[in-house]
């Protein structure tokens, strides 16, 4: 039974509801999808975020997307639903999560028989399945993440970074499933949350979410992680993932990689948690990922304030890669291996 109630992304009859992200924690405001176009802005746009919950977002939209074809031509219909897939794709590149829902739902509209009605009624089946998996997904990997979690005589201190929360996913959370996993079997005492520059998703998410839950949680800003892990405040280290290739090799929110560094040089352990979903195994390692980078606006502007001078210019990728010899153990649904043993899932 699933133990979190917030989800980010809710079907209600004929169209999507999603939390708006962007708006938390100044306020909790929802968000009506009735067709792909508006899907794709949310994802686009970060209304929407975090890898499985785009997936989710994206499965949603290539239904909407089938509602908008008129013909009664299957090998048209199955064409325009490709330029749906497409304008989908091209939201954002790094999360593999995306592109593993669409291809599972163009797998669907491709092997479904009978007439266009059928074939849009098990486009939103595989939708309502995707999301109702990566709920019992979240929820493994947070029960898979106690057994791997260092066992110290006091209660845990985890630190993580960004958000990768029940917000994140169709609810509960990776990183942040363990931490809730954790903390419901009395073995957490305090979560430190990288405010995590320059969206700020764990400064606003992942704070409101323990708060939410009544979790501990101390918020520093992204330079204090080497500073704490030499005070020994810290015992473990549980991140999310937004694409992991086949060596282990997992791209994360950017600061993901340094704070790995960090971790090393002070022996913390370090967590990946995320779903196989997140695996892509047709990459061999993290060099081939592609990485996002977003407006520039980002780094100059907090709110409605400009930080930064005119003239100056600005490099803002979203992620990074954190090679596998730096992370401790994946944690997946199916238990928490070490990098180089993920090729066993491979199907
Ligand atoms: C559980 S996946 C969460 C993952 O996605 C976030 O990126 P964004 O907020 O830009 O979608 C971040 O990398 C999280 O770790």
């Amino acid at each position: 039974m699933l133990t979190s109630s917030l989800y980010p992304v809710t079907w209600q009859g004929d169209r999507a509801v999603l939390i708006d992200q962007t708006r938390i924690p100044q306020e909790y405001r929802t968000v009506e999808i009735t067709n792909s176009e508006s899907m794709a802005d949310a994802i686009k746009t970060m209304i929407v975020r975090g890898a499985p919950a785009i997936g989710v977002a994206a499965a949603y939209g290539m239904y909407l997307g089938s509602q908008e074809i008129i013909t009664s031509d299957r090998t048209t219909f199955l064409q325009q639903l490709e330029e749906i897939a497409q304008k989908l794709r091209q939201t954002r590149p790094t999360a593999v999560n995306l592109f593993w829902a669409i291809e599972r739902q163009l797998q669907t509209a491709h092997h479904t028989p009978g007439d266009l009605t059928a074939l849009k009624t098990a486009l939103l089946e595989t939708a309502q399945t995707i999301q109702r998996e990566d709920l019992a997904t979240c929820q493994a990997i947070g029960d898979h993440g106690l057994s791997i979690l260092p066992e110290t005589p006091e209660k845990l201190t985890l630190l993580t970074h960004c958000n990768a929360g029940a917000l994140a996913t169709a609810g509960y959370g990776t990183a942040l499933g363990v931490i809730r996993s954790a903390w419901r079997a009395n073995r957490l005492q305090r979560v430190f949350a990288d405010e995590t520059r320059p969206r700020l998703q764990g400064a606003k998410l992942t704070a409101w979410e323990c708060v939410q839950d009544n979790i501990p949680v101390t918020v520093i800003s992204d330079n204090m992680a080497a500073h704490c892990m030499k005070q020994g405040l810290i015992d473990a280290v549980v991140v999310g993932a937004d694409r992991i290739t086949t060596n282990g090799d997992a791209a994360n929110k950017i600061g993901t990689y340094s704070l790995a560094l960090v971790s090393k040089a002070h022996n913390v352990p370090f967590f990946v948690a995320a779903p196989l979903s997140t695996v892509d195994f047709k990459l061999a390692t993290g060099e081939e990922i592609p990485i996002e980078e977003r407006d520039a606006q980002e780094i100059y502007q907090i709110g409605d304030s400009r930080i930064c001078p005119e003239g100056a210019d600005y490099y803002n990728p979203a992620f990074d890669v954190t090679p596998a010899h730096l992370i401790t153990a994946i944690i997946t649904e199916k238990g928490a291996v070490k990098p180089e043993e993920l090729k066993q899932f491979k199907v």
